[in-house]
């Protein structure tokens, strides 16, 4: 099953709370999604992720049908059963991993021939294989099949790559037969044209999809454009179903996202700069693993009581990095996941209580954002 209730919009911007209901659970919106490409949030337990209050996490068509293989998946009794996650799950689709991973791909009206980047073996993927693929999956919002253009891009290229995508959409849609379980997004492409982006929205709503995404932002360009862009392709969105955008992951990007209507984003941001050391705080990043941390017993953040916080310190963290154990890089994923988790717990209240604006100036005040 599949439900999106809008419960309130805000009157001084287009931010709006929601909630998502499927078959694992319900999902309140506006949401950040952490990233688990291949089966897993990388270097987090399911346990950890409900701890930190994750309601729903990605995977992705792309990874799991190059490795393990959509038998290993379909023995193990779907994605939910194999990496022990009983939460919604959403799969991408494919269509950008194949463009941003592998190499030497030729695009066809048909679908899209490429080369393993693990191995180089010749592949292929279309609409239909994709949306098979996610059905063996068995995840609750599944991706339509779309090719994610290059930035930057001329008008002319965007154009024929959007109505492809189109046209891929609509095979997507009728080749989605599990419809009770598993619920299909359309993807609105267009790059930084709006009237592309017009053109996408307007036919992708005409095909009456469950859920709409925004594809081809945060590629990039500067935060300027992307808004402008978003602000102009989420008026062209139905209110009535679920705005996702795609990519979008620093909290800058949230909040505007949020503030021009969009209700879910997923990012790889916040786990991949964990792994590398940085750590997000209400003051800015901070690079942990700098010498300055080497005595520093406070938490990583004053304001913030996710499991790292309440536990160790920036000294002892810095140690984990320095000499390369893994907790280290458990420890600040822990808190990086937490900190967009709670921010955008944050921003549902703000909206309920509206004073979304004055949260986002707050914040960016503190965390040193213009
Ligand atoms: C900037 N990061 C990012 N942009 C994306 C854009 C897309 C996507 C995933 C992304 N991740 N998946 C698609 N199937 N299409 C559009
Ligand atoms: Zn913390």
């Amino acid at each position: 099953m599949f439900k999106f209730e809008l419960l309130k919009t805000s009157k001084d911007s287009k931010a709006r709370l929601g909630k998502i209901t499927t078959n694992h659970g319900e999902i309140e919106t506006p949401i950040f999604m952490p990233v688990g490409t291949r089966a897993t949030v990388k270097t987090m337990t399911p346990e950890e992720l409900k701890d930190i209050g994750a309601q729903i996490i990605l995977s992705n068509t792309y990874h799991l049908f190059l490795r393990p293989g959509t038998e290993i998946i379909e023995k193990a009794g779907g994605l939910h059963k194999f990496m022990n996650w009983d939460k919604p799950i959403l799969t991408d689709s494919g269509g950008f991993q194949v463009f941003s991973l592998s190499d030497n791909r030729k695009i066809t009206e048909e679908g899209v021939h490429f080369r393993s980047h693990i191995d180089g073996s010749k592949m292929f993927i279309s609409p239909e294989k994709s949306i098979d693929i996610q059905n063996i999956l068995g995840s609750d919002i599944i991706m339509a099949f779309d090719e994610c253009a290059p930035y930057p891009a001329s008008h002319e290229y965007i154009d024929h790559s959007m109505r492809r995508t189109l046209r891929w959409a609509e095979r997507c849609k009728n080749h989605h037969k599990n419809v009770d379980n598993q619920t299909l997004f359309g993807i609105i492409q267009g790059g930084m044209y709006k009237d592309l982006r017009e053109i996408s929205a307007k036919e992708m709503v005409d095909m009456d999809f469950k859920g709409y995404s925004i594809g081809g932002l945060s590629v990039g360009e500067p935060i300027d454009l992307m808004t402008e862009i978003l602000d102009y392709t989420t008026d062209f969105m139905p209110e009535n179903k679920p705005r996702y955008l795609m990519g979008v992951g620093s909290p800058d990007y949230l909040f505007e996202a949020v503030e021009r209507g969009v209700d879910m984003a997923d990012c790889v941001l916040p786990t991949r700069i964990a792994r590398n050391g940085t750590v997000l705080t209400h003051q800015g990043r901070i690079p942990i693993k700098n010498a300055i941390y080497k005595d520093d017993f406070s938490r990583l953040d004053d304001e913030c009581d996710c499991y790292t916080c309440r536990n160790y310190s920036k000294a002892y963290i810095r140690h984990l990095f320095n000499v390369d154990e893994i907790l280290g890089m458990r420890l600040a994923t822990i808190h990086n996941l937490y900190f967009l988790i709670d921010m955008m717990k944050n921003i549902r209240e703000s909206i309920k209580g509206d004073y979304f604006l004055e949260y986002k100036k707050d914040f960016y005040k503190k965390y040193g954002y213009k």
